[in-house]
């Protein structure tokens, strides 16, 4: 089955928690390539627990940089040089969830950004967008530069508050599908996220 890369408008807008309903909905595994950060727990960690998914099902990460900063930034100052050439997706059975770092923009290295690698490899990326205001104009932003490189979208992750104005402008003017929404979940836990995933969301276009 063809991966599906979880990316977002944004550095904290949700990826690790969409992506971590979308792995257990649909039984798969999960590889954050290039981890930036590793004092709070990695999003691999946070993806495990949520998730409820079995070790195995977690794939290493090709880079653990220390320094929570745009990769490239985190791998100079860890002295690694990142070769996007090894950024090679591992080979699972079934669906394979990969969390990209930050928004689409975002530099690996000083001459690669994470979209060049999404669309070298040309897997469906899922979208994950605020619902808040100015959630409008990243989204389209976000979406127009897939569409620039002719990755394929395979729909938007909403996460936040219900605004249905913003979810129905960002699908009009992008055409992009609506996967669901997911409101702000307090406690966030394994059982919540469950819950609010399978109540507002249709991944069937995934499957
Ligand atoms: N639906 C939600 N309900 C409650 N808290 C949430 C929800 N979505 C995200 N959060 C919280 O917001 C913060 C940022 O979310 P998350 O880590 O998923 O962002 P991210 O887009 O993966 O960021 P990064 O670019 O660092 O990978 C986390 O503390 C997370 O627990
Ligand atoms: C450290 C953070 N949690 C992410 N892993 C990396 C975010 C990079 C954002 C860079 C930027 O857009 O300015
Ligand atoms: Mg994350």
């Amino acid at each position: 089955m063809t991966p599906i890369v979880a990316t977002g408008t944004d550095t904290g807008v949700g990826k690790t928690v969409v992506a971590a309903a979308l792995a257990a909905a649909l039984g798969a595994h999960y590889w954050k390539p290039v981890q930036a950060g590793l004092d709070e727990a990695t999003d691999s960690e946070t993806v495990a627990r949520l998730a409820g998914l079995n070790p195995e099902r977690v794939l290493p990460e090709a880079y653990r940089l220390r320094t929570p900063a745009s990769p490239h930034l985190a791998a100079e100052l860890d002295g690694v040089a990142i070769e996007v050439d090894r950024l090679d997706p591992p080979s699972v059975d079934g669906p394979l969830v990969i969390e990209g770092a930050g928004g689409l923009l975002v530099p690996l290295t000083r001459d690669v950004l994470t979209i060049d690698l999404f669309a070298r490899w040309g897997f469906p990326a899922v979208l994950v967008a605020r619902t808040a205001l100015g959630g409008i104009n990243h989204a389209l932003l976000s979406l127009e530069a897939l569409k620039a490189r002719r990755i394929p979208i395979a729909g938007v992750a909403f996460v936040g508050d219900d605004n249905p104005d913003t979810i129905a402008t960002i699908a009009a003017f992008s055409g992009a599908k609506v996967l669901g929404r997911l409101p702000r979940l307090d406690p966030l836990t394994p059982e919540t996220l469950k819950a609010a995933f399978a109540a507002g969301f249709d991944i069937r276009p995934l499957r």
